[in-house]
């Protein structure tokens, strides 16, 4: 890692969790020894590699005090409508600390089961890069519907250069806070960072990752986040 450059951390965590259809925003549910949220947490701010983790919460979140983390590394600031506006407010925010050059990962709350292995892999392909996503190859026949309501068969779709985006997602502050404005600007749909960036040109390269890094966002995803951590523990 480059000594001069710093390593940044965004956590979007301003989500309600609809599809989670629990009494709480999704990232609070109970996991292993905490909730999502600080299981997610904790695997950044153990890592010396990172200056600071700006945590990007709901301006009504009324959960996140009574978990009483306590960490200098901390940071947080308010997330927006959408993931998107959640991480652009994030990149502002960080921008009066970070250097437009530094780097920056974005990792969804939701994703608790991120490995250290999987994280440093990330991490190892930045340089000589415009950034990099962790990423699963499509291992399902994939075929697409004949309309968004239907679920009838249009056609199998060739799954042979398909991946499944994860997160982190890594670039460099400035450029990321420019391409998601610009996107923004232009109404281009962004479910994840990496299609900004695409938009504004830029190669990123996807890092094969662990299936197992789930985002948590059904009801079963739970079961199988609490398997998979108690798993890696055994
Ligand atoms: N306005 C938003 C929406 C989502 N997120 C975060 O982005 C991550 C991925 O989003 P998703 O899994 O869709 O979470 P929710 O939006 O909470 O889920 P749902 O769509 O079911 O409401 C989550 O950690 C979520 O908290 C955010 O910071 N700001
Ligand atoms: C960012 C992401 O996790 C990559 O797969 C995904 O796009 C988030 O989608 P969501 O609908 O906001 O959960």
């Amino acid at each position: 890692m480059s000594s001069r450059l710093k390593y940044w951390v965004i956590i979007p965590a301003a989500g309600v969790g609809k599809r989670m259809q629990a009494s709480c925003p999704k990232q609070y549910l109970p996991l292993g020894s905490g909730t999502i949220l600080q299981q997610t947490l904790n695997i950044f701010l153990d890592n010396e590699q990172f200056s600071g983790v700006l945590l990007l919460l709901s301006p009504e979140d009324e959960y996140f005090t009574g978990l009483n983390i306590r960490n200098p590394k901390l940071m947080i600031a308010n997330g927006g409508k959408e993931r998107c506006d959640s991480v652009l407010n994030g990149l502002q925010q960080l921008s009066i600390l970070a250097d437009d050059d530094d780097w920056v990962l974005v990792h969804d709350a939701a994703r608790p089961c991120l490995s250290d292995q999987d994280l440093q892999k990330l991490l190892d392909a930045l340089p000589e890069s415009d950034g990099a996503i962790l990423a699963a190859p499509v291992m399902d026949t994939i075929k697409q519907a004949t309309n968004q309501n239907a679920a009838e068969i249009d056609k199998t779709v060739d799954r042979s250069m398909l991946w499944r985006a994860l997160t982190p997602q890594a670039f460099r502050v400035g450029q990321l806070r420019q391409a998601l404005t610009q996107a923004l600007q232009q109404k281009i749909t962004v479910t994840d960072d990496a299609s900004a960036m695409e938009a504004a040109g830029y190669s990123v390269k996807l890092v094969s990752g662990r299936s197992d890094n789930i985002k948590i966002t059904s009801p079963e995803d739970l079961d199988l986040a609490q398997w998979i951590l108690e798993k890696r523990l055994s």
